[in-house]
């Protein structure tokens, strides 16, 4: 049997810098990656697709405020951005990767399925803030936009500017799972938790309610790949390899770690807040709740990094 990968894209590694942002950047470095997950899945993977959407949900958002300042439009819930990511990101990353098959002569259909992801309603991030959406703004711009708009969070982003922050509660369970993991085996390449997933809370009726918040992906991807009990997660972000005393004159790549390693960089704070920590976090619970094997490495490094070529590899 093939092996099964969770694969999570970036959603910063769709947006390949700050003037190149239109849709049809984004297609383009959605193609771009497509190609190497196919280049993956020719080597006996199924795969499920994950993706972030954190600048994505922002543009959407701050739109539809702006509609609504400017034009009295009414506005859009911060849930109903998400889950317009989890459709237009989904919709390019189908459409790139049917084409990629049909290129290649693979007999393969990728589906981009809506997923639901409960979440506690009364998980304290609510009352706290963390996930980075949108632009990135100069300290002068970011000093602006607060005393503009005096609700809004905002945070340094790791260094790499600064950026509006909302809700990112923890996932719990995923709603569509079983289909996920249904339809990856029976061959189709799926797309499923975009943007973490649409976070839902499960009423007393057991009913669900969409909440506005915005999940990590490497969290939301982390549990997936648990369940659906794949033999590897992997996370494809915008570096090639995890290092340790990342930037600085001394950093050092990491290739092999163990999860026992792990846990003592991550005590020793090499990995930042807000972008390599998460997908440490990530690894760490899906390695702790049964899976074998994952990899961090970037989208043209994927071919290599599944060889044991290149990527950061971390085991049990
Ligand atoms: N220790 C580290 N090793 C490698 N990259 C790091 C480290 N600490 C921070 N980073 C940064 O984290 C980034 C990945 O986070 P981010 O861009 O938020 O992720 P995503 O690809 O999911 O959008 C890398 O491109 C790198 O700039
Ligand atoms: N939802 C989410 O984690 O998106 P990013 O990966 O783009 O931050």
């Amino acid at each position: 049997m093939s092996r099964l990968a969770v694969i999570a894209i970036g959603g910063n590694s769709l947006i390949r810098d700050n003037s190149r942002q239109t849709v049809e950047d984004q297609y383009d470095a959605v193609c771009e990656t497509a190609k190497h997950i196919v280049g993956m899945i020719e080597q006996e993977y199924d795969v499920v697709i994950t993706h972030g959407n954190g600048p994505q949900v922002g543009f959407i958002l701050r739109r539809s405020e702006i509609a609504s300042e400017a034009a009295g439009m009414h506005s859009v819930p911060l849930v109903a951005c998400g889950a317009d990511t989890q459709g237009a990101l989904g919709y390019q990353i189908q459409q790139a990767m049917d084409n990629e098959f049909k290129k290649r002569g693979l007999d393969k259909t990728a589906v981009a399925l809506v997923t639901q992801v409960v979440v506690a309603a009364d998980d304290p991030a609510f009352a706290k803030p963390t996930k980075p959406i949108g632009s990135f703004y100069t300290q002068e711009q970011a000093a602006k936009i607060q005393s503009a708009h005096p609700d809004w969070v905002m945070v340094n982003d790791s260094g790499r500017g600064y950026r509006r922050v909302v809700a990112s509660p923890r996932p719990r369970e995923i709603v569509e799972k079983n289909v996920i993991h249904k339809l990856v085996r029976e061959g189709y390449c799926m797309i499923a938790v975009g943007g973490g997933g649409i976070p839902v809370i499960r009423q007393q009726d057991g009913s669900f309610k969409g909440v506005d918040a915005v999940i990590d992906k490497d969290f939301a991807s982390s549990l997936l790949a648990a369940e659906i009990q794949a033999d590897e997660l992997i996370i494809s972000t915008g570096v090639p390899k995890v290092y340790l005393n990342y930037g600085k004159p001394d950093e050092q790549a990491l290739d092999q770690v163990t999860l026992a390693e792990l846990k003592e960089y991550v005590q020793q704070n090499h990995f930042a807040p807000g972008s390599m920590l998460p997908k440490i976090e990530a690894v760490i619970r899906f390695l702790e709740n049964g899976g074998r094997k994952a990899i961090i490495t970037n989208p043209e490094s994927l071919k290599e990094a599944i060889a044991g070529k290149t990527g950061t590899h971390i085991f049990k």
